[in-house]
């Protein structure tokens, strides 16, 4: 699946996390971690980042606490590598965020 898709570049990378504050790249994984006013905003982030990822059909690992998530993502079909379908779920998250109250 998604054999056609490639790794970014380091420069590519670079430019792409300008556009995306708080984001961050460590090793082959693109990272965020919101942090909410409790437990049920970050729960139904949670819920919508999935029905993102279920159009897309790329999703993230998301990890859920009391009043955080935490989000990496990377393309497992070309061996965990970052890709543009990465950047593209971080945008279509970092676009939801701020409906969702995050802190
Ligand atoms: C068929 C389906 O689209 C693929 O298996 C998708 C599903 N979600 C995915 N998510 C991620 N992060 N990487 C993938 O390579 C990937 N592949």
């Amino acid at each position: 699946m998604n054999a056609q898709v490639e790794p970014l570049s380091g420069k590519e990378i670079e430019e792409r996390l300008a556009e995306l504050p708080g984001w961050s790249v460590k090793g082959e994984l693109l990272r965020r971690h919101y942090l909410f006013h409790g437990h049920f905003p970050a729960a139904a982030m949670v819920l919508h980042i999935a029905q993102i990822q279920e159009e897309l059909g790329h999703h993230a690992d998301l990890t859920l606490g009391y009043n955080r998530i935490d989000i990496a993502v990377n393309t497992h079909s070309i061996g965990d590598r970052i890709t543009h379908l990465d950047f593209g779920l971080a945008r279509r998250i970092e676009d939801i965020a701020a409906g969702h109250g995050v802190r």
